[in-house]
């Protein structure tokens, strides 16, 4: 019998928004990050694990790369959740770069969805960590900001919420390719 589990890691609610409905989608197991042994990964044939985005490192997935060597047969998808619009995929290369191995990146399947952001909410790290973010960017020329820095300028002490469930559709769909192939 063939066996899916979604593993996610989410500080403010987007990542496991999104694990809770890939996992419904797909009939899977779900858990959270720190609930789950790395040894009980070895049950599952198809790993799906997500974790927001923070300054460029993916939440949590030291979970993925420090047991990689004994789940790397399997089928490996990692979806990430962020604030940087997901239109323009060449973005995410440099973040899949910062956080895998090349032997890992080219056997991982990889997923972009948006976030968002309540700057009443964050905690006392995030706050002067934003607040730091947001002096480096102020001190940039206009044409050296990417889209990135706009949006985080535009949307600095505010609440935003891009999270949008149809997103997951693609990932969805791949991981059902896998079982009807
Ligand atoms: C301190 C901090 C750093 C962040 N860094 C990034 C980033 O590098 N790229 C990005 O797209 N979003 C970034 N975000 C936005 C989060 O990824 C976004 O809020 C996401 O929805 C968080 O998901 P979670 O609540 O499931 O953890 C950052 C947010 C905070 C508070």
């Amino acid at each position: 019998m063939n066996k899916i589990v979604v593993v996610y890691k989410s500080k403010y609610g987007s990542t496991k928004k999104y694990a809770e409905s890939i996992s419904d989608r797909l009939n899977a197991e779900l858990f959270e990050c720190s609930d789950i042994k790395p040894d009980k990964l070895n049950e599952y044939d198809t790993i799906i694990f997500g974790g927001g985005l923070y300054a460029s490192g993916i939440n949590g997935i030291s979970l993925i790369t420090k047991n990689y060597q004994s789940i790397k047969d399997k089928n490996l998808i990692v979806f990430t959740v962020g604030l940087a619009s997901t239109d323009d995929k060449e973005i995410f290369i440099p973040i899949i770069e910062k956080n895998f191995a090349e032997e890992m990146s080219n056997n991982i399947q990889f997923f972009h969805m948006r976030g968002g952001i309540d700057y009443k909410k964050l905690s006392f790290v995030h706050k002067p960590m934003m607040a730091m973010m947001k002096k480096i960017v102020s001190k940039k020329k206009e044409e050296e900001l990417t889209d990135e820095d706009k949006m985080m300028l535009d949307t600095y002490g505010d609440k935003v919420d891009f999270t949008d469930i149809n997103t997951i559709e693609p990932l969805v769909q791949f991981v059902e390719n896998l079982y009807n192939k």
